[in-house]
């Protein structure tokens, strides 16, 4: 047996197109999950704004557990790895509560107005 036939086939006309296809779905999902993401941000900015006027901890741990089973739930649901869906949210929740502890900062020392918003 010649060396060259245990080398992948060269991909063909097809392969290439279907791959292309689904690179295509692939962009469109990625950039509604940035705007879902920016969303969120929006969101939370709020929230960490109002907390930081009513003097509220950045981090709530018990509505996280909440949210962190409901998750996994869901992600179990749509057969998505629920640790991975959990890391997921773990990463996010711990940029948010970032954000809170800057605008929470700003607040104090600016009588409280978080004029800017961090990029998330
Ligand atoms: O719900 C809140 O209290 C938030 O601040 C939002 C949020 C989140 O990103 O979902 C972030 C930090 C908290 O620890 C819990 C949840």
């Amino acid at each position: 047996m010649a060396a060259h036939e245990d080398l992948p086939a060269p991909a063909g006309e097809d392969a290439h197109d279907e791959l292309l296809s689904l690179r295509q779905s692939i962009d469109n999902i990625d950039a509604a999950l940035i705007h879902l993401l920016a969303e969120r941000f929006k969101c939370t900015q709020q929230v960490g704004r109002l907390k930081a006027r009513h003097g509220l901890p950045a981090a709530d741990p018990a509505r996280e557990l909440l949210q962190i089973q409901r998750l996994r739930g869901l992600a179990e649901d749509a057969r998505l790895d629920p640790a991975f869906a959990e890391k997921f949210l773990n990463f996010i929740i711990a940029e948010v509560i970032h954000h809170h502890v800057q605008i929470a900062g700003q607040d104090s020392s600016a009588g409280g107005s978080a004029a800017s918003t961090p990029a998330p």
